[in-house]
């Protein structure tokens, strides 16, 4: 694992410390704690599963330990979203949010949807029931919302865990899963214990709900593990500034959507533009979505979402205020056709886990709550039929049941929009098959359009690719990378193994550098991958990983060309530590 005098990978996910002589007499055991049902994940799907789960338990005068473990340092500290909600599952879930005080007060007063050009705007109706109509619909700050939702769980009894990252599954001996285990800490960046070494700790259940949001690490191995995935799943790459602007620009309640420039017509994607009062300051959610199944290496999402902010209509509504947040998360972006086997023994996934973000609305937190209530409500009823003893639950009603909501039937009548956009004629082709059978038919034509390739498999050499300019970046609307990163409050304790593992050292270089021009450099939003000069031969490079600043998104464990790069969890409570993004 020494590349170029270079450690990489030092990770025992990847490098067996079973036969590491560092490790030879370290204890290993770990202690564990039992628990009806384990959620991994306190955001907005995982922390519904288990209010729900404790409301049934309380109305049925009924024991059920329910705990939620979370990686951030604070419950919200990892949520980045829009986010204009709808809040349908909110008022199912606790019906009386309001006088309880959730943050969730800014309606939406007035909204446009827009094609950009260079330097101008063409208008698209907001016809009512047009997937990005938000009449009715309220913009939030979605951490504020979790840390409110943390609360509530907390009120209802739920063991609210954070700064504790779910790093294994564990398997019962018949297969099933018996549940996680925490990450251990001491280890050094070498991978040798250090003195403070502690283990990990097992939490075993009944049923475990993987609630990690998109891309989920565990997820992704249950996801194999049980061969749950359909047809491949698409994502996207959302990044956002929070920005407190000059109030007398300020429109509260005021949403904008646009597609178009700067990205060009075959690449899906678009911005989000919301102005809400929060606490008397006048603030506005900007951000920017690529899709991550774009082709041309050389393109860099970070720096498409700094010059879109360059476009006269949209730097008119930020010159003269200042920025004060910055993050970026993937999202999914498969719908309908991508939506996995939902359930297994011992478990089950909901929310962005299970891919329930409709991408034509740009919405998946309704979706993400109804998927954790619905999933409650089928182990409950499970551990209720099978009598308190019982070991494991394959809660299969779920996916039942949750295929008669409005969750999927909303996914349904959408499935179409995302793929219409895949053709050559781009969003003009999305846009014209959308008014056709969308907005006329509500996706009742009889066939279902696929992705294609994985988005991992779409790129093109980079010999083969244009050259793409960017401007450079002026300190007041546009900004530097590391800038940026400054404001997520990123840490990550430093001497710890990197947790973006690679399968192999090699391919960064042979690969990644050769025939992509080392696309890692550019799709990170937080400059974690630089290619650097190696210091065993300066004409030759070697990557360097900064682990320390990655935020998260899991946008590499996605788009890297071969797979290669395996995003694990680091320490708990390490990462982003978002305000209310
Ligand atoms: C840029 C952007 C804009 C969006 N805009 C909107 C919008 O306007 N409206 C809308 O409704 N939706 C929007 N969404 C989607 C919405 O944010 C998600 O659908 C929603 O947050 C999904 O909730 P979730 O609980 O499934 O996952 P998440 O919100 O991702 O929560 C998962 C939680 O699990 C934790 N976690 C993950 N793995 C582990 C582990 N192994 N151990 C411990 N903890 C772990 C994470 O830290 C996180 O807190 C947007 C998303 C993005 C990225
Ligand atoms: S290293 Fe990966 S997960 Fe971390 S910020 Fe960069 S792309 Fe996102």
């Amino acid at each position: 694992n020494v590349v170029n005098g270079q450690w990489t990978t030092t990770h025992y996910t990847v490098k067996d410390r079973s036969t590491d002589p560092r490790w030879k007499d370290v204890d290993l055991a770990r202690e564990s704690d039992v628990y009806d049902v384990v959620i991994v994940g306190g955001g907005p799907s995982g922390l519904s599963a288990a209010i729900r789960l404790r409301q049934l338990a309380e109305k049925a005068q009924k024991e059920l330990r329910v705990c939620v473990v979370e990686k951030a340092s604070v419950i919200g500290g990892h949520t980045l979203s829009g986010a204009v909600i709808e809040t349908r599952a909110l008022d199912e879930l606790i019906p009386n949010w309001k006088e309880l005080g959730a943050p969730v007060y800014q309606q939406v007063t007035s909204e446009s949807i827009a094609i950009l050009t260079e330097s101008g705007r063409i208008p698209v109706p907001v016809l009512p029931g047009v997937p990005l109509a938000n009449h009715g619909n309220y913009i939030v700050r979605l951490g504020k919302v979790v840390q409110w939702l943390g609360e509530q769980a907390e009120a209802a009894g739920v063991e609210v865990w954070p700064e504790i990252a779910a790093s294994e599954v564990l398997y019962n001996e018949d297969g099933s899963v018996k549940g996680i285990a925490t990450s251990d800490v001491g280890i050094g960046k070498d991978g040798a214990p250090k003195d403070g070494f502690a283990r990990g700790m097992e939490f075993h259940a009944k049923c475990t709900i993987f609630a990690e949001g998109c891309r989920g690490h565990l997820s992704k191995q249950v996801l194999d593990k049980f061969d749950l995935r359909t047809h491949a799943m698409t994502y996207g790459i959302g990044l956002k500034e929070l920005w407190e602007i000059d109030p007398a620009k300020h429109r509260p309640g005021y949403v904008e959507h646009t597609m178009g420039w700067p990205l060009n017509v075959d690449q899906y994607g678009g911005s989000f533009l919301y102005h809400i009062e929060d606490q008397g300051q006048p603030l506005v959610s900007v951000g920017f979505v690529v899709a991550l199944d774009y082709a041309n290496p050389n393109l860099n999402p970070y720096k498409e979402f700094q010059k879109y902010k360059t476009h006269p209509s949209i730097s008119k509504q930020l010159e003269g205020g200042k920025r004060i947040g910055y993050g970026a998360r993937a999202l999914n972006e498969g719908g309908f056709q991508s939506i996995p086997k939902l359930h297994f023994p011992g478990g089950c996934l909901v929310g962005c886990s299970a891919g329930f973000l409709n991408v034509a609305k740009l919405k998946g937190t309704h979706n993400a709550m109804k998927s954790g209530m619905v999933a409650a409500e089928s182990i409950f009823e499970d551990i209720q039929q099978k009598g308190e003893d019982v070991q494991t639950i394959d809660p299969a009603t779920y996916d039942k049941n949750i295929r008669d909501t409005y969750v999927v039937k909303e996914l349904k009548a959408t499935r179409n929009i995302r793929p219409s956009f895949n053709t050559s004629l781009g969003y003009i082709g999305g846009l014209i098959y959308s008014g056709i059978f969308y907005v006329f038919g509500r996706g009742i034509e009889p066939w279902t359009l696929g992705h294609g390739k994985k988005d991992n498999e779409k790129l093109i050499p980079v010999k083969d690719a244009k050259e793409i300019d960017y401007p450079k970046p002026d300190g007041k609307l546009t900004f530097d990378l590391l800038t940026s990163v400054s404001l997520t409050g990123t840490n990550h304790t430093e001497d710890q193994p990197a947790h973006l593992t690679l399968k192999n050292d090699q391919v960064p270089l042979d690969v990644n550098l050769a025939v992509y021009g080392g696309p890692e450099a550019r799709f990170c939003p937080a400059g974690v991958y630089e290619f650097v000069p190696s210091e065993a031969d300066e004409s030759k490079k070697r990557l360097q990983i900064n682990a320390q600043n990655c935020i998260h998104c899991k946008t590499c464990d996605i788009k890297d060309p071969q797979q290669n790069i395996n995003w694990v969890t680091p320490e708990g409570g390490g990462g982003p530590k978002y305000e209310g993004m």
